[in-house]
């Protein structure tokens, strides 16, 4: 007998999208992997919603759990322990009703290799009930929405890294999904191919859809998403907009400034203003500090080094970043 589906929990408000239902929501997810030296935590007790039409992200560092989270979303992997609805299904309960409701775009090459462009993409709509006509018509479409339309009659192991990601997308739009779900799309991908999918993903947003999108490079986070789940070791650090996951952190502006001296007089100067800034590294004739308050600190560094002799050589200030952000969520750097 079919299995019932659960229906999906009340909406819980968010920052954005509020009154928009949920595309995703889950609640305590975890999975374990089994090991010979000890049980691995993946995911320890995801709690999530995203709504529909949002472009959401996963963000984390390699082996943060992204992969694993999208896997159990998109019912590739059995969560050891939680629920997770997607397009309104209960993921475990109805993982069927999930399937023909997203579309995923894996790490890996997925096309068939011996068949052309146009006919991966066509199969795919055959595959999901559409007339032959009208999966040849709806794949042709596809590739000219992304630039390939030349490539349609090319077999699939002739395209480069970037022209595989696209059809791998238009592929996984044959079906009109609800949720496209996008593991690591630009990933060993060339600046050039990362800018045109980043082009064509951000227009896909524009039309409405809703985007689950798994990365580690901060700046493509910050460049796409409206939203930011930050994961560590399984575990959500922050989830909020870019904006708010810099400023909630205290991810704090960096100034640097190099003297034509060694900066030690500069740096005890700073270090002697009554509430000054407390975060101060001198390294030879460059002091870098973090503060919060980057416009008197930069004064003050010009106004002290003048005093003590010193001739400012240069002067940067670096603003809050998600980078920043990760450093001090964790307390150590962001090393995708
Ligand atoms: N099938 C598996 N069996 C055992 N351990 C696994 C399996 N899949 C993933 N892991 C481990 O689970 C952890 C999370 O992996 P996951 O692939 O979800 O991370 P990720 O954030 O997607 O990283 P990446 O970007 O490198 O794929 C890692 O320590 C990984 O080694």
């Amino acid at each position: 007998m079919k299995p019932t589906p659960t229906p999906a929990p009340p909406l819980a408000p968010a920052a954005n999208k509020a009154h928009a239902p949920a595309a995703i929501r889950t609640e305590g997810l975890r999975k374990i992997y089994p090991r010979a030296q000890g049980d691995l935590v993946a995911v320890d007790g995801l709690d999530l919603t995203v709504h529909q039409g949002e472009f959401f992200g996963l963000l984390g560092t390699n082996g943060a759990g992204k992969s694993t989270t999208i896997g159990m979303l998109t019912t590739l992997v059995a969560p050891s322990a939680g629920k997770a609805w997607v397009a309104e299904r209960e993921v475990s309960a109805d993982p069927v009703g999930v399937r023909s409701r997203i579309g995923v775009v894996s790490q890996a090459n997925t096309l068939d290799r011996a068949l052309t462009v146009a006919d991966n993409l066509a199969f795919r709509g055959r595959y999901f009930g559409m007339p032959a006509p009208a999966a040849r018509r709806r794949a042709l479409e596809l590739l000219e929405q992304f630039g390939l339309a030349d490539k349609a009659g090319a077999k699939a192991h002739q395209l480069s890294g970037g022209q595989t990601r696209r059809v791998m997308i238009g592929r996984a739009l044959m079906h009109l999904p609800e949720v496209l779900f996008l593991d690591e799309p630009s990933a060993g991908v060339d600046p050039q191919a990362r800018d045109d999918l980043w082009q064509i993903i951000a227009s896909l947003h524009e039309t409405g859809q809703t985007v689950v999108l798994t990365t580690h490079y901060l700046d493509e986070a910050e460049a796409l998403c409206q939203r930011l789940a930050v994961i560590d070791h399984g575990h959500l650090l922050a989830c909020d907009t870019p904006e708010a996951i810099k400023a909630s952190s205290g991810a704090q502006t960096v100034i640097t400034v190099h003297y034509d001296a060694d900066a030690t007089p500069a740096a005890d100067a700073l270090h002697s203003i009554p509430g000054g800034p407390h975060d101060v590294a001198v390294d030879g004739p460059t002091v870098r500090v973090r503060t919060a308050h980057p416009d008197s600190v930069l004064g003050h560094l010009l106004r002290i080094g003048s005093a003590a002799g010193l001739t400012v050589r240069d002067a940067t200030t670096t603003p809050p970043s998600l980078q920043t952000a990760f450093l001090t969520l964790t307390g150590r750097d962001y090393t995708p």
